[in-house]
């Protein structure tokens, strides 16, 4: 369970995409929808201790959320998802997978790894493939896949699809629920498109500073 208590973030010329929002987040996904700007990314990074509140408080499960600094790369129980996949381009998938968990100080092992792309459908032989040489779909599944390796109980994905074909966005949303489902993962997705955000467990819209539960 994710806390946020009367949460806001102001930035410089009284920019405050989140003003003293309070939400809980369960397990199972949730959408986050609003327009550009309404603080998606902003509350995504809240999460993953990338980033600290100017006031208020974020949980999970009743510990805070490692304070954000120029040392730290997130609280370890959040990993994130982006739009762009950010594998390292020249490491084979296995090797981007293993890098992430020895980021985390544990060890990776062959069987871990392969587990984790099963999880996203993707086969063993996939492994000793570079990025470059698989499709937008399958090196997002990669990603996903490698958050986790490094098994976070928490998943958090800005615009998982915004890169994607119709088909790939319904294979990519099929992954992300099944993990919210099967995996009780906490699995939050910021995402601008609707067809998604309306097969989420839960929807939550932000717009002027403020969330909105939405239907
Ligand atoms: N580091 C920063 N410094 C100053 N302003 C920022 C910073 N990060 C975000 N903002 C501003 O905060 C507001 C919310 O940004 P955020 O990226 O969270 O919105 P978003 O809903 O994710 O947008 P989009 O859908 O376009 O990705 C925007 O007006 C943005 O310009």
């Amino acid at each position: 369970m994710i806390s946020l208590s009367c949460v806001s973030v102001e930035y410089g010329d009284k920019i405050m995409p989140l003003d003293d929002v309070s939400h809980t987040f369960h397990t199972g996904t949730t959408a986050v929808t609003g327009p550009s700007g309404s603080g998606k990314s902003t509350l995504l990074r809240l999460v993953a201790g990338l980033q600290n509140p100017t006031a208020g408080t974020v949980e999970i499960d009743g510990e805070p959320v490692g304070r954000a600094s120029w040392f730290s790369a997130g609280d370890p129980r959040v990993s994130v998802i982006y739009q762009d996949y950010r594998l390292v381009p020249f490491l084979t998938v296995a090797q981007n997978l293993s890098l992430a968990v020895e980021a985390r100080g544990a060890k990776s092992s062959t069987d871990q790894i392969e587990a984790a792309l099963a999880r996203v459908g993707l086969p063993s032989s996939m492994a000793d493939r570079l990025p470059g040489s698989m499709s937008s779909g399958e090196q997002q599944r990669v990603a996903i896949a490698r958050a986790l390796a490094v098994e976070s109980p928490v998943l958090v994905a800005d615009e998982p699809t915004g890169a994607l074909d119709a088909d790939n966005t319904a294979r990519i949303t099929d992954v992300l629920l099944e993990l919210g489902q099967s995996d009780d993962l906490t699995v939050i997705v910021a995402t601008h498109d609707l067809s998604v955000a309306e097969r989420m467990d839960q929807r939550i819209n932000l717009g002027a500073g403020l969330l909105v539960a939405a239907a």
